[in-house]
């Protein structure tokens, strides 16, 4: 690895020297660049939450993937038993659980949901 000493500039003109190579989003940027903060704290602080938002991202991620694989096994039960695909009572109860929990914004969560998990209608 090269390393360039970038001690003497100010913390947020400096790129990280991990993680920001030339295909790493952010790369040759200054700190405040990448995270739009106007001093050094607040870029940290920005930084260190960015990285707890991808952990989470990643979770929830995995998370549809795993209901997906089990509204999968739901489906394929139904269309073996001779049934449909689509349970659109079932819909119902699942678009009112998200949008009672989040509101409005829930209910297209959940469409956008449902669509990854048994395809369009
Ligand atoms: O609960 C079911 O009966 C399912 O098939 C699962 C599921 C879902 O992903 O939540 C998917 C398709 C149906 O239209 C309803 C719900």
């Amino acid at each position: 690895m090269t390393t360039t000493d970038t001690t003497a500039l100010p913390t947020s003109a400096r790129t990280d020297a991990e993680g920001t190579g030339p295909r790493t989003p952010g790369a040759g940027k200054t700190a405040a660049e990448r995270t739009g903060a106007r001093t050094d704290d607040a870029a940290l602080l920005i930084t260190d939450a960015r990285e707890r938002i991808d952990a989470l991202d990643d979770r929830i991620i995995g998370l549809i993937q795993e209901r997906a694989a089990v509204s999968a096994v739901i489906q394929e039960a139904r269309i073996g038993s001779g049934g449909r695909r689509v349970n659109l009572a079932r819909e119902m109860e699942v678009l009112g659980r998200y949008r009672d929990a989040l509101g409005r914004p829930g209910t297209a969560l959940a469409m956008t949901m449902l669509e990854l998990c048994r395809g369009r209608v």
